[in-house]
Formats: structure tokens, sequence, C-alpha cells
């Protein structure tokens, strides 16, 4: 039995262009989720990271290996996953509280416990005064807040965000990554998240998985251990812990490496 949310095994990605061309995006990676953990996949651009999300999710089809999440194979989206993208991906015409309510009310959830479930959601993400107002009356890292409570309130047992937090002002995005620790710490869900942002991988990561450039491949597994096993949850606290400036100028190494030649 083993205590992995996630295996990825030998997963490759080859996307076909026509005229008989094709393009490997992902080239056989391998590497297990923790069961309530936060795993980060970092690396360039175009190396693969949102690529091996898009399969998670089951949105995007391996053309070799396989994803088990639960010991389940993925074979096309499932309830148990519940993904967060860039782009605030709110219904404008409905409340937070609808828009919460929304996916709950889709799966057949009973309208008791569909409030009750989004009120908790909604309190979790820290929007309860704005329960009853509508999406364009909110900031960009509100509207994410109403995303991540609609997704939570589905029950996932895996959360996959692509770049949640790449469209927000650095102080919102602060706030945003700290409300994410909270949430794992109260939820326990394992999460995956992608981001090309060394800082933001250090603070949210139980692991970070880099990913080396066209085509993607694992370069390395790390595990903040100057973290010594604790998330932290402030950053000022973080970034002045020792051991936080040593990964983070060797992630900026691996970066730098592997973003040789790119654009
Ligand atoms: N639908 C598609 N059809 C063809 N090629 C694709 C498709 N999706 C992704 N690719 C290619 O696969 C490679 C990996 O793309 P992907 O978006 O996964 O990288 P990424 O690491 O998330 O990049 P970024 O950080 O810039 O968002 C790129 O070369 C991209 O052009």
């Amino acid at each position: 039995m083993t205590d992995a949310a996630l295996e990825i095994r030998a997963v490759s990605k080859r996307f076909d262009l026509g005229r008989g061309k094709s393009v490997l995006a992902v080239d056989g990676i391998g590497f297990d989720v923790a069961r309530n953990s936060i795993c980060v996949l970092l690396g360039p651009s175009g190396c693969g990271k949102s690529t091996v999300l898009r399969m998670m999710a089951g949105l995007e089809t391996p053309t070799a290996g396989e994803i088990v999440i639960g010991g389940r194979t993925v074979q096309g989206p499932g309830r148990d996953r519940g993904m967060v993208f860039q782009a605030y991906t709110s219904f404008d015409w409905l409340s937070v509280r609808r828009n919460v309510e929304f996916g709950m009310k889709i799966n057949g959830v009973a309208p008791d416990e569909r409030r009750e479930r989004a009120a908790r959601f909604i309190d979790l993400v820290g929007l309860t005064k704005f329960a009853d107002a509508y999406p364009s009356q909110l900031s960009g890292g509100m509207r994410q807040r109403v995303a991540i409570a609609r997704t939570l309130a589905n029950g996932p047992e895996v959360l996959l965000m692509d770049e949640p937090f790449g469209a927000l002002d650095a102080e919102t995005r602060w706030l945003m990554q700290e409300l994410m620790i909270d949430v794992a710490e109260k939820t326990s869900t394992t999460m995956v998240i992608v981001t090309h942002d060394l800082e933001e991988a250090i603070f949210l990561a139980d692991k970070i998985v880099f990913l080396s450039s066209h085509p993607g491949r694992v370069k390395q597994e790390i595990v903040p251990e100057f973290k010594q096993g604790q998330r932290i949850a402030d950053k000022e606290d973080l970034v002045s812990r020792d051991g936080y400036g040593t990964l983070e100028a060797h992630l900026m190494r691996l970066m730098r490496e592997e973003g040789r030649g790119q654009p």
C-alpha cells in the first residue's frame, strides 16, 4: 500500500502538429505526490508543466505511461480532481454563494448541505462578508478565492492549480500564497501547483519537482529541508530562515541552466 495520492508513471506526451509533424512535450516522467502534501511543478517556460497538470486533470491523454490517483488510472476528468486556472473562472451572473454552490448543485448535493458547505468554504477563503456580492464587484484576488472555494466545495482528493496567482499583483500574491498554506493545513487536500516563480515554489512546496526544458523530464525532486518538515505560514519568517537563500540560489542555477537556448 502506497501513501501516494498521485503517481505519475513513465508519462510521455507527444502533440500531433499535423502534416506528419509532432512535438514531444513530456518525456518519460515519473514521480509521486504524497497524500496531503503540496507538490510544486517548477521549470522554465515551455518545459511541459501545464501539460503534466492537464494530464493529471484528464484534459490531455498521455501518449505513454499512466497517471494513478487513489489507485485508479486517470482516464478523463473526474470529481476526485479539482482544477483552478490562472484566468478567473467564476460565473459573473451568480453571487459568490451561488458560484460556490454551483458544482455541488450539478452533482446533486441536497440544498441544506450545499448551503452549509458553501458557507464553510467561503469562510475558509475569507469571503463571508462578500457572500452575496457578484464577481464583478470583487478584486482579482477575491475572484480567485471564489474559484478556490468553489473547487474545494466539491470535495476533490487532489487540487490542481495552474499558475493560480500569475495575474495578481505582488502583495495579493503573497496573501494568496499564505491562504493556500492555511487551506492545506485545514482541509488536508493534496495539491499540485504549477508556477515559474521560485519564491512561490519554496514557500508553498513540501516537494518541488523541477522539470528540464523541452522535452520535459524530471531534472530534480527537491524537498526544502530547511523547513524541517513544517509549513511556514508567514513569508517574512520563511525568507529569513537559514537555508532559504541557498535553496533559492540552487533553483536559480537550475533555471538558468535549463533556460539556456529559450527565446
Ligand atoms: N495542444 C498543444 N498542441 C501542440 N503543442 C502543444 C500543445 N500544448 C502544449 N504544447 C507544447 O508542449 C510544450 C510544453 O508546453 P506547456 O504549456 O506544457 O509548458 P509550460 O512549462 O507550462 O510553459 P509555460 O511556463 O510557458 O506556461 C511546448 O513546446 C508547447 O508548445
